[in-house]
């Protein structure tokens, strides 16, 4: 196991937006946290990169390395004057990256050609690129990302999936939240379902379709969502 949340939960005011979770994550798996809007799936990453304070519970990383984990935020404000490389090279000094690893960076996430070009004329995808870009620059355990396809066009979500399966291939653990369920579908290892703040199914597509009797992610959130009305 690498990580490990124990009893975790977070409550704004009087509201649970995560109800009390215990959850193992293995080593070299890819793990896509899936829910709707508001389901808690940001509570959740921001808890497990120490952003937001659980209210109560612990998380615990059983990674050797000084740095355990890399994240990706749902979106970043990065300063508009600068450019792609000036960015990176600037989170690189932090992370004693070599050159040719930013270098290398900047060609997964297709911002070579625009590595001199200020962001403040980026679009959105190009930003979220940029982003992207921060989070592979660490050599670390584990990467969690946060909706990271947003904004992103099919050809570049394609590309990022290829880069999480380049990931995966070194071994690599990954945490990933999205509402889209395609993506769940062709990168997760495991799939975790959050619906209001709580867990309803952790498990690999097959053990979740058997556990709701479903043939798709599809059916699985329409069948929880049903039960969650007619529970009231
Ligand atoms: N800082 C906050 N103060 C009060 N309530 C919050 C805060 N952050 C989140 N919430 C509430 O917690 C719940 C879960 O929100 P969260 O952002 O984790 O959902 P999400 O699954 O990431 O949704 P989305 O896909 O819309 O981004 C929501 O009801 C939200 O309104």
């Amino acid at each position: 196991m690498i990580l490990e949340l124990n009893n975790i939960s977070k409550k704004y005011k009087n509201k649970f937006a995560l109800s009390p979770v215990d959850l193992v994550i293995n080593e070299g798996e890819c793990i896509v946290l899936c829910g709707g809007n508001g389901a808690g799936k940001s509570t959740m990453i921001k808890i497990l990169t120490g952003i937001e304070k659980s209210t109560t519970g612990k998380v615990t990383f059983h990674s050797k390395r000084k740095k355990s984990f890399a994240y990706m935020p749902d979106s970043m404000n990065f300063p508009p004057e600068f450019t792609p490389i000036e960015i990176l090279q600037y989170y690189g000094k932090f992370l004693d990256v070599k050159k040719e690893k930013i270098n290398q960076v900047l060609e997964d996430v297709g911002l070579w050609d625009k590595r001199n070009q200020r962001v403040g004329g980026f679009s959105k995808g190009m930003s979220q690129r940029l982003n992207l870009a921060q989070c592979l620059l660490a050599d670390t355990d584990i990467y969690i990302l946060d909706e990271p396809t947003n904004g992103l066009d099919p050809y570049w979500v394609i590309q990022f999936k290829q880069v999480i399966q380049q990931l995966k291939e070194q071994g690599k653990t990954i945490i990933v939240s999205s509402h889209i369920m395609r993506d769940a579908i062709e990168i997760a290892d495991q799939v975790l379902i959050l619906f209001n703040g709580k867990v309803k199914s952790f498990g690999t597509l097959d053990q979740i379709y058997e556990e709701h009797a479903c043939e798709s992610l599809e059916e699985v959130f329409l069948s929880i969502h049903k039960k969650e009305q007619a529970a009231g």
